[in-house]
């Protein structure tokens, strides 16, 4: 075992509390108070798990060392949603959006066509390109969702490409219903948690589903049940898209099914915060603001969500129709700039957020016996994400 010092960092948020011991699914301190930010600290990494934190002058011997000369580090940023296996371009879509035409999902089927007609070599650099450019920015664990295949073969080859760079691997072939099924709901749907899933679960953790009464091309809350009970049968934990293009159901059926997150958020009703406070040990509210930004719709009310306890994550949504960024720093700065939330909720929400919306310990804090997933700021200080939007700040410690 060798043991690596990571020195010289001028400020290291941990995410982990003062005493950099809090589990991350213990929301019992508030953001600010939950950085644990150690100046002038140091870390040992032993095969890729931190074995040491704290200030760099008592730092242990080790075998090598990488002296970060001043900069800033914090924990990799946790991408709980992200599409990141599909081929095509919608540049065009975006454009006609940007001059007015709604999103309504629609498009998603331009992908699929596309997606369908790659090869797996195809699909395997555009995926590998993705998580490089996310790793680049900073981003240490990516969940990854089918979703642009919609047959058995399609989506069973679009988890296993995921599965080779993810364990948070997502079954979506219920996002949209393709065309060819346009006239039979009920028989797409037998598809989906028959053979589909069946080819489909050996390749994936998660389940998830488009639940948006409102898209012509989602599915009801009632269909939406009908897969997340059978992807649970198939021993997959549960996610939901929800309440992103208008009020709706998803939000309630990701809480009554303990879904580990329902994402979107972006319009809710009393009661859909309520039941999101309520369940809060359980079902994360996933925010995903960089969809906002690009399909010109109103933001989802954080603030709303954290003033009543809720537990709040961040994710990118890494999508080419809706999002086609992975930019975790990004997404940072849209949620201090429009959502509302201080730099320290949204870098808590980033990283601590994604990893319980994963249900993971492991990941999103700096702390023994987590992993070592840092990343390094060309900054002082973790405010410099949405301070300076759109610079390169954040990359992947390697
Ligand atoms: N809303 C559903 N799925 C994606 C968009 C997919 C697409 O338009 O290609 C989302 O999360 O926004
Ligand atoms: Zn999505």
């Amino acid at each position: 075992m060798t043991a690596r010092l990571v020195t010289g960092i001028g400020a290291l948020v941990t995410c982990a509390g003062p005493g950099g011991d809090v589990p991350v699914g213990d929301r019992s301190l508030d953001a600010a108070t939950r950085l644990g930010v150690v100046e002038g600290a140091a870390v040992v990494v032993e095969d890729g798990w931190v074995a040491w934190v704290g200030p760099a002058a008592q730092a242990p011997a080790a075998d090598d060392r990488v002296d970060l000369q001043g900069r800033a580090v914090v924990p990799g940023f946790v991408d709980s949603h992200a599409h990141l296996v599909s081929a095509g371009d919608r540049a065009a879509e975006f454009a006609a959006r940007m001059a007015g035409t709604p999103y309504d999902g629609g498009g998603i089927g331009v992908s699929v066509a596309a997606t369908r007609a790659a090869s797996d070599d195809e699909l395997r650099a555009l995926l590998a390109a993705r998580v490089a450019e996310a790793r680049a920015l900073g981003t240490t664990t990516l969940e990854v969702k089918s979703g642009y295949g919609l047959t058995v073969e399609d989506e069973a080859r679009a988890l296993r490409l995921a599965a080779e760079v993810t364990d948070e691997t997502t079954f979506l072939g219920a996002h949209v219903v393709p065309a060819e099924w346009r006239d039979d709901r009920g028989g797409y749907l037998d598809l989906v948690t028959g053979p589909m899933l069946a080819a489909c679960a050996p390749h994936a953790h998660w389940v998830d589903v488009f639940c948006e009464p409102r898209s012509p091309h989602a599915f009801t809350a009632e269909e939406a049940r009908r897969v997340l009970l059978a992807g649970r049968a198939a021993g997959l934990g549960l996610r939901v898209h929800g309440n992103q293009l208008g009020p709706g159901p998803g939000v309630r059926l990701a809480v009554e099914l303990g879904a580990a997150s329902v994402d979107h958020c972006t319009f809710l009703d009393d009661a859909d915060v309520d039941a999101l406070a309520a369940a809060s040990d359980t079902t994360v509210a996933t925010l995903l603001p960089g969809v906002e930004f690009s399909t010109r719709m109103p933001y989802p009310d954080a603030r709303r969500l954290l003033a009543a306890g809720a537990s709040v994550a961040l994710a990118s949504d890494c999508n080419p129709g809706t999002c086609n960024t992975a930019a975790m720093p990004f997404v940072i700065a849209l949620a201090v700039r429009e959502l509302r939330m201080t730099g320290a909720e949204a870098l808590v929400a980033a990283t601590v957020g994604g990893a319980r919306a994963l249900r993971r310990t492991d990941v999103g804090r700096v702390a023994v016996g987590a992993r070592a997933d840092l990343a390094v700021l060309e900054a002082p200080s973790y405010e410099h994400l949405a301070y300076r939007p759109g610079m390169p700040l954040a990359r992947a410690l390697s």
